[in-house]
């Protein structure tokens, strides 16, 4: 049996501070052509592996990973809202397989989500609740973060039991590459702020929500004329990185300590222990071969804007 993954950058800014046409138009053909690859695989069950933006996790209790038994998304900057179809059996069976391997990821029956799982369903399916999808959280935000390596451990875990199941499996990872767009931090936030950090973010105020929209994009047009403003992308790293996955070289990411990558790509580029875990998991599940490669530094969206396809060679 076939295993197809996928790993896409996503950025909340599409459609809202976009690129030149050109620019738009090369990601949109990338973008369809993964499309056209997920049709033709045709999966029968989808593994999503994204972060969060203090949409669904917050401090009153973060944990590291979460898999989901139910979700929903809820729909902000205009990404799709509503429910996924999470086949909740197989999703606890996974819960506890992975448990069982040695990582203690929590799990979630009201799985809160924002765009980093809904963009890559979004653009690949057309819709959240089309496919059958157990979705994985890996805080990417909040430190403390989780290590590579334990991303790396997550995703063969989660492979291990994937592999048991006989079933032709999509296994997707979004966020990354490069990038610091202005989430805030717990470290420097206002008493407010650090309320909403804790959990009260969980339902935003209608205003709220739309300031910190409107906040995001205001620092995306900024960015754009100053790319001092927010830490700089770094399109060395990005490549360096993806061709690390390509050659399945995860192990040697083990050695990359959190505080230095924040340093040299920017906070957010941890959300990229999604691809790790993906290409984990796709290691474990055979050979495997990549078949697409995307890469443009996209100051418009704040991203390293990158893609991987591959698949797992036939038995
Ligand atoms: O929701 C937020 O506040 C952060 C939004 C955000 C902006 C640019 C690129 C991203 O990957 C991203 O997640
Ligand atoms: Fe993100």
């Amino acid at each position: 049996m076939t295993t197809m993954l996928h790993c896409m950058s996503h950025s909340p800014l599409v459609g809202h501070v976009d690129p030149e046409p050109a620019v738009l138009a090369e990601v949109e053909q990338m973008i369809a052509a993964a499309r056209a690859a997920v049709a033709e695989f045709d999966p029968d069950l989808v593994v999503l592996f994204a972060p969060d933006h203090y949409n669904g996790f917050f401090y009153d209790l973060m944990p590291s990973f979460c898999i989901g038994t139910e979700a929903y998304a809820i729909g902000d900057f205009g990404t799709m809202a509503g429910d996924l179809q999470v086949p909740q059996a197989l999703a606890e069976a996974l819960a506890a397989a992975v448990l069982e391997d040695g990582v203690d990821a929590a799990v979630s029956y009201r799985m809160q989500l924002d765009h980093g799982f809904a963009q890559p369903l979004e653009e690949l399916f057309g819709g959240l609740d089309t496919k059958p999808v157990i979705p994985i959280f890996i805080n990417s935000v909040a430190t403390p973060l989780p290590s590579f390596q334990r991303a790396r451990l997550l995703g063969e875990a989660v492979g291990r039991f994937l592999k048991g199941l006989n079933q032709k499996v999509l296994i997707l990872g979004s966020g990354g590459l490069s990038h610091q767009p202005p989430v805030p931090e717990l470290a420097t936030a206002n008493e407010h702020l650090q309320d909403r950090l804790k959990g009260s973010g969980r339902h935003l105020p209608a205003e709220e929500r739309e300031a910190r929209t409107q906040r995001v994009i205001q620092a995306a047009r900024r960015f754009v004329e100053d790319q001092t403003s927010l830490h700089p992308l770094h399109p060395q790293w990005d490549e360096f990185f993806m061709t690390q996955l390509a050659e399945n070289r995860l192990q040697e990411l083990d050695g990359m300590k959190n505080a230095e990558l924040s340093v040299l790509a920017g906070k957010s580029t941890h959300e990229v222990k999604a691809w790790v875990s993906a290409f984990a998991a796709l290691s474990v599940m055979g050979e495997f071969k990549v078949t697409a490669r995307y890469y443009r530094p996209i100051p418009e969206w704040i991203a390293g804007f990158g893609a991987l396809t591959a698949y797992t060679e036939e038995a």
